[in-house]
């Protein structure tokens, strides 16, 4: 079937510009610009608009393909590596970006039009509205009186807190101590974002927060706030409450400067549980109705949303539909991680000044008072905003230390810093291990390729699956047998599940030799060769014990999510023989067997998974992780992001596996992945606005 469309049109422009438009549009297709669906969505413009001039179903068909790439908006301005068919929009629309409004179909947001134009911004409607939306309920949060009613005081009663629980001591860094400041800055206003690699203290500074919060309202006498703890994956919030757990284990309790007969009232205070962000809000499925919305709010003062470089543009306006106005928000992630998979770089946009800080004086000079630290010049800027002055980032990993190579490898990818790569690639270190075999190895076995031993590629893996295995097939009893009572089959499988998450290969693709498909399969045949799973499996997708398997839908009724990993595990029914089943296991801190059990049959859309994608890993970290770029040294999908969010998987050892040597890493570092949007530039307008206030 063509897609070009029928010149049917009665008038002769019409017709003329129908064949202009057909003609971009097969060119876009044809290069690979746009994909079947954007073109598609440019007729049904067409089709809206029969009159309009061409270059307003290409826009559309441009905007289409950038949504599906994660971009909230297509800026209206030329883009260098933009292919054919966006240029010509680009020149089209250079003197003049309103060429494209028109009539209903763009319009500036005052009525609802399919496509929204906000400057140099082209949008959906959707995005264009939840972007707004976000954008006022977060300036309202920044503009609400707070601290600043009586600054002098709040600075005195929250001294002694931070003074307790930021006592220097031997570990503390050099410098301003950005944890206490978090603490400080977060108190003042509705509005709090902070942000800082692997092991900065996130979790620990968000849980003293909440105790200085919670401590003060106690010190009133006023009931203690309902505070929610969320993520935008289930792993992610089980990782949370884990966590969060030790976070409060490890809080100052006696220096706190509550009576000791508080301090049980206090502890009960602070949340231990965390859900999904889905789950919070009552969205099942992506298409439908949330139980919590603005008529129906959520019944709480505070809401911690962790991992929030994971949050989308869409959950985000309907989170913020369902706190309350006067609850407080306060995100928590890595700003330079990956995004969320659906439109939108929230925290990216909120972040963007993290770095250098941008605090205004009276906010520096409060800081001084209520932290007894003096903020440094340089993070000092007399223009900052109320967003700056809400936004923190912590600069000093406890989890890797000056000489941790994983560290040094994030922060050089990090800074895109080709120079220190390439010495890091020359310097062995401890916890890192470079491994480049040659960009064309697809793995056809015990190949020598140009003196590279496919073996030693496998080494790492082989040693990892080799301990699990063993452990698997030995039973629950450790004879080999599968008939033991549930008491002993829960704590196999615990044990099992715990050495499992130890270990992970992860990788950037999903296709190709070295995406999750062509892993898969290789991890399976050195398995193989190394005599520890059957000779006879054809595909890593048959059904193994010790198959790793990845819940790809949420299965709410089993208690299992979109994301969750488990093992196949075998199974002797009570009384009949050696017959042996396939159970599903999967972690369960929160049940008291500490495993979820599931029937094969009882999970739709599950996946092999020896390997994982990053994005699938994002929210997830493993002692150990075996990270395999893709040969193709120019796929787009590998940015200086993806590899960042990969590294720092790792806790404690990490395996580069780099096919075609170290030009493909320096490549994939100097490729960004950021997404076009327009909330920080929405927000301060928002704050502008008087009627934010
Ligand atoms: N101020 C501090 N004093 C002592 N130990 C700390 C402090 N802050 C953090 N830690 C320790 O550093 C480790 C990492 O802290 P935390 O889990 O809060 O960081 P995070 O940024 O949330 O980590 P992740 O990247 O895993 O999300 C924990 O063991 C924690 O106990």
């Amino acid at each position: 079937m063509s897609l070009l469309p029928t010149a049917n049109a009665p008038e002769e422009g019409v017709t003329a510009h129908n064949s202009v438009m057909a003609a971009w549009l097969q060119r876009g297709l044809a290069s690979g610009e746009l994909r079947p669906a954007d073109v598609a969505f440019a007729h049904w413009i067409a089709a809206q608009a029969p009159s309009a001039p061409p270059w307003v179903p290409i826009a559309a068909a441009c905007l289409s393909r950038h949504v599906a790439d994660g971009h909230v908006c297509l800026p209206l301005q030329t883009a260098p590596t933009a292919g054919p068919c966006r240029r010509w929009l680009m020149q089209q629309l250079a003197d003049c970006p309103t060429r494209l409004d028109h009539g209903d179909i763009i319009g500036n947001g005052t009525n609802p039009t399919p496509l929204v134009r906000d400057g140099a911004r082209l949008y959906l409607w959707r995005h264009w509205y939840s972007e707004q939306a976000v954008a006022r309920a977060l300036a309202q949060r920044l503009l609400a009186p707070g601290a600043d009613t009586d600054p002098t005081a709040a600075a005195r009663r929250l001294r002694p807190w931070l003074d307790a629980l930021f006592a220097p001591n031997a570990d503390t860094p050099a410098g301003p101590d950005w944890q206490a400041l978090a603490v400080a800055l977060a108190t003042r206003q509705r509005l709090a974002v902070i942000t800082g690699g692997p092991g900065t203290g996130k979790t620990t500074t968000v849980v003293r927060l909440l105790a200085v919060l919670q401590g003060l309202r106690l010190a009133d006498g006023a009931p203690p706030w309902r505070i929610g703890l969320a993520a935008p994956t289930g792993k992610a919030a089980a990782r949370l409450a884990q966590s969060v757990a030790g976070a409060l284990a490890h809080l100052p309790w006696c220096a706190l400067p509550l009576p000791t007969a508080q301090h049980g009232t206090l502890r009960a205070s602070l949340p231990t549980h965390a859900t999904t962000v889905h789950r919070l809000i009552g969205r099942h499925g992506a298409i439908g109705r949330v139980r919590h919305d603005a008529d129906h709010p959520l019944w709480l003062d505070a809401l911690v949303i962790d991992e929030a470089s994971m949050l989308d543009l869409e959950l985000l306006h309907e989170t913020l539909q369902a706190l309350p106005p006067d609850a407080r928000l306060i995100l928590l992630g890595d700003r330079d991680q990956l995004a969320s998979v659906e439109a939108g770089a929230v925290m990216a946009q909120l972040c963007e000044r993290a770095r250098s800080g941008h605090y205004p004086a009276a906010v520096a000079a409060w800081l001084h008072s209520a932290t007894g630290q003096a903020l440094p010049a340089p993070f000092c800027d007399d223009d900052g905003t109320a967003l700056d002055a809400a936004v923190v980032m912590l600069r000093h990993s406890r989890r890797f230390g000056g000489d941790s190579g994983i560290g040094q490898w994030a922060a050089a990818v990090n800074d895109g810093d080709a120079q220190r790569l390439v010495r890091l690639a020359e310097t062995p270190s401890p916890d890192v291990r470079l491994l480049c075999p040659p960009a064309d190895d697809s793995g056809g076995g015990n190949a020598r390729l140009d003196g590279w031993d496919e073996a030693s590629l496998w080494e790492e893996v082989v040693h990892a699956w080799g301990a699990l295995l063993q452990a698997i097939h030995a039973g629950p009893r450790g004879d080999g047998g599968f008939d033991a009572d549930a008491a002993e089959r829960d704590a196999w499988a615990r044990a099992v599940l715990q050495r499992h998450a130890t270990f992970q290969v992860l990788c950037a693709l999903r296709d190709g030799p070295w995406g999750v498909q062509g892993l898969n399969q290789r991890v399976l045949r050195a398995l193989q060769r190394a005599g520890l799973l059957d000779a006879r499996l054809s595909s890593a997708h048959a059904w193994f014990a010790g198959r790793p398997v990845l819940v790809t839908r949420n299965a709410p009724a089993l208690g299992l999510m979109n994301g969750d990993l488990g093992l196949v595990l075998p199974y002797a029914p009570p009384g009949e023989g050696h017959s042996l089943r396939w159970r599903l296991a999967f972690a369960a801190p929160e049940l008291p067997a500490g495993v979820r059990w599931a029937l094969p049959a009882q999970l739709d859309g599950l996946q092999t998974a020896f390997a994982l994608t990053v994005h699938k890993a994002q929210g997830s970290e493993f002692d150990h992780v075996w990270l395999a770029l893709p040969a193709l040294a120019d796929s787009p999908l590998l940015t200086r992001e993806l590899l960042y969010t990969g590294i720092t998987r790792a806790r404690q050892r990490l395996t580069l596996v780099a096919p075609g040597g170290v030009p493909a890493l320096l490549q994939a570092c100097t490729r960004r992945a950021e997404r076009a949007g327009g909330l920080r530039a929405a927000l301060l307008a928002a704050m502008a606005d008087p009627a934010a206030r």
